[in-house]
Parts: C-alpha cells; sequence; structure tokens
C-alpha cells in the first residue's frame, strides 16, 4: 500500500517540513528525518509545561496500543536536542501507507528546543534501523515496517523551496522530476544514508574533483560542508565573513549569491544560489553553507534536498537516487 504525504515548511525559511501522521486515528505532526531512526511522539506523559502548545498523543485513547513494558529510549540529536521515554507499539499510517505494531516512543522529557518548536509534535526517522535507541531491543523504523507492503522498496522526497512538497512511500513518480536519475552507492555502517560526493563548483566556476564523505539528511536544515568548499564559496560573495558571534558565514542580505554545484557521480547537482540566502540573523544574512567542522562529514541537508528530487532506494543493496525537477 503505497503512499504520498505533504511536507509543509514550519516557517518563511523551511527550517523544517512536518508531515501529517495518523497514530490509531490521532494525527499529530512530525518531522521526516533521515538522519535518525526514531518515531517518538509529545504525549501525555510529559510534564504539563512541555505539553504546551503542542498536538499530544493519548495513549489511553487508543484501542490498538500496546504498551512495551520496561523498554525505554533515549536520543541526543546533533544540535545537542534531545528526548527520551517509554516505548508501545501501534497502527501508524502515512498518507497511503499503513503500518501495523509500529514502535511508538513516547516522550516523558524533551529538551528546551522542541518545548519552543511547537509546530514540531516529534520526529518519524528514516534512517537504518540499527542506530535506533529503544532498549533493551531496538526497533523498526517505518520505512522497514512498510517495505514488504510497498511496490518496491523506496521512498522519496520532493521537498521545495519556501513551498509543501511531497515524500512518497513504494513509487518512483516519474511527473516529480525531469531527465536521468543518477544513483549513488550508500554505506550504511553508521546507520545514515551515506555517500561519497564527487566535487563541487561555485558559480560558473571550474568543477573541483574531491571526495566529499556526506548523508542525506532530511532532519538537517543546511548544507555542512568541508571548509576549502565553504571558503571557496564565500570568496566570491561580497561582504561575506565568519561571524563566531552568529556561528557561521554571515553576509549583506543584499549579495548575490553565486548557485553551488555538488557532484554526484557523473551528475552535477545544482542548488540555486537564492537558496543558500538562509535568513536574516541580526544586520546580516545567515548562510545555507556552513562548515561540517566538528561533525565528521558533510551533512546535505534541506538546502540542498529541495533543489533535487530526492530517492532513498532501501533495497538489499541500498542506494541514493537523485534528479533535477
Ligand atoms: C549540525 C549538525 C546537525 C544539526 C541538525 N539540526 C538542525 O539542522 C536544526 C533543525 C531544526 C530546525 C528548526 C527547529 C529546530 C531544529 N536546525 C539548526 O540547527 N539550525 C541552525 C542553523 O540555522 C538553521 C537552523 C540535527 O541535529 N538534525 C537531526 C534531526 C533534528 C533534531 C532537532 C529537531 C529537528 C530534527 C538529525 O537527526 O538529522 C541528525 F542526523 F543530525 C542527528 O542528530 N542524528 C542523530
Amino acid at each position: 500500500n503505497d503512499g504520498s504525504v505533504t511536507a509543509t515548511p514550519v516557517d518563511a525559511y523551511d527550517s523544517e517540513y512536518l508531515c501529517p501522521v495518523s497514530i490509531d486515528g490521532q494525527i499529530l505532526a512530525l518531522e521526516f528525518d533521515s538522519g535518525s531512526s526514531d518515531l517518538w511522539v509529545f504525549s501525555t506523559s510529559l510534564p504539563l509545561s512541555q505539553q504546551k502548545g503542542h498536538v499530544i498523543f493519548d495513549p489511553s485513547k487508543s484501542k490498538n496500543w500496546k504498551a512495551l513494558s520496561g523498554y525505554t529510549w533515549n536520543i541526543t540529536y546533533g544540535d545537542k536536542s534531545g528526548a527520551s521515554g517509554t516505548v508501545g507499539t501501534d497502527v501508524v499510517t502515512v498518507g497511503g501507507t499503513s503500518v501495523s505494531g509500529q514502535a511508538v516512543e513516547i516522550a516523558t522529557q524533551v529538551s528546551s528546543q522542541f518545548v519552543s518548536d511547537t509546530a514540531n509534535n516529534g520526529l518519524l526517522g528514516l534512517a537504518f534501523s540499527s542506530i535506533n535507541t529503544v532498549k533493551p531491543q531496538k526497533q523498526k523504523t517505518f520505512f522497514d515496517l512498510a517495505k514488504p507492503s510497498l511496490s518496491s522498496p523506496v521512498f522519496t522526497a520532493d521537498l521545495k523551496h519556501h513551498a509543501p512538497g511531497t515524500y512518497d512511500f513504494g513509487t518512483i513518480n516519474s511527473a516529480k522530476y525531469t531527465g536521468a536519475i543518477t544513483y549513488t552507492n550508500v554505506v550504511t555502517s553508521k546507520g545514515f544514508w551515506e555517500f561519497t560526493g564527487s566535487g563541487y563548483a561555485v558559480g560558473n566556476g571550474s568543477f573541483v574533483s574531491s571526495s566529499i564523505d556526506a548523508i542525506a539528511d532530511t532532519g538537517t536544515t543546511l548544507i555542512y560542508l568541508p571548509d576549502a568548499v565553504v571558503t571557496a564559496y564565500y570568496q566570491q560573495v561580497s561582504g561575506a565573513s565568519y561571524d563566531s558571534s552568529q556561528g557561521g558565514y554571515t553576509f549583506p542580505c543584499s549579495a548575490t549569491l553565486p548557485n553551488l554545484t555538488l557532484g554526484i557521480g557523473s551528475y552535477r547537482a545544482v542548488v540555486p544560489g537564492q537558496y543558500i540566502n538562509y535568513s536574516p540573523r541580526g544586520s546580516k544574512c545567515f548562510g545555507g553553507v556552513q562548515s561540517n567542522t566538528g561533525i565528521g562529514f558533510s551533512i546535505y541537508g534541506d538546502v540542498f534536498l529541495k533543489s533535487q528530487f530526492v530517492i532513498f532506494d532501501g533495497s538489499s543493496t541500498p542506494r541514493l537516487g537523485f534528479a533535477s525537477k
């Protein structure tokens, strides 16, 4: 049972995209995150102060809810936010795709970033189940459980700039992209959709071949790249500089930003310069391309993903596909 669901940007900067998910009839807006593998929700087990402003899942109102007694989870994300709690299973439906026995992780504690992000009522992880945090037994992701019932074991991301996009499960909709799809192999050892980029070009400059170890991550807002790439990019932006008080590169909001081309095999993925003006911050504007220093690999986040049609192929040899649109 293939499915399709709308992914709506939460704000004017496309900082995250949320999708409606039904848990036994209770509908919550969750962030689909190909960088983690826990499906967790705001719940009635949270302190009331942390529930404020959010849509709350109430397991006592679900007839298909089965508590997994003694099971717990605890996750910390790259931006230092986090959550933890208990676990049960329920029927989870996304678009037309329904899964029973899905582990739904109930939050009993969430960090302040989640409390204040009132549009976000939890996450639906789409990375590999190997990094699910449930103990004593890790649980499968929605995609892993849905796979056998899908026409093909894939999901696609068609995120858009300042507009709603879609995630599709089970089919590759040829109306959503142009030209050929380029596939690249994925390494799953860290549990991410990890691949090696083939290089970059800034604006109309020549392409620089270089291997870039990266993950395709719908749960990360920006693009995080090696310093060599980031400095080469902002050298082409007049007035750009690294502003430690803002935590990254900023530039005058009037600046014209060059496109950034990122190579995937022989495919050249073009990120429009305007996508790289992320948001006003202080008296300047904050860049959508930042340094990957301290992360350990590069992250091709939403600023990149929304310029492409992306296939997450979960077949026995997982791979990523990219196409223009
Ligand atoms: C620099 C390293 C990555 C940072 C990345 N976070 C982000 O990219 C957050 C996402 C966010 C948007 C709006 C409101 C709140 C949070 N945005 C962010 O740090 N910024 C700061 C820079 O300006 C742009 C917005 C992250 O932790 N992504 C998580 C998933 C997010 C966690 C926080 C809530 C939203 C989802 C991830 O799962 O994708 C991960 F792979 F990074 C990870 O930590 N996996 C374990």
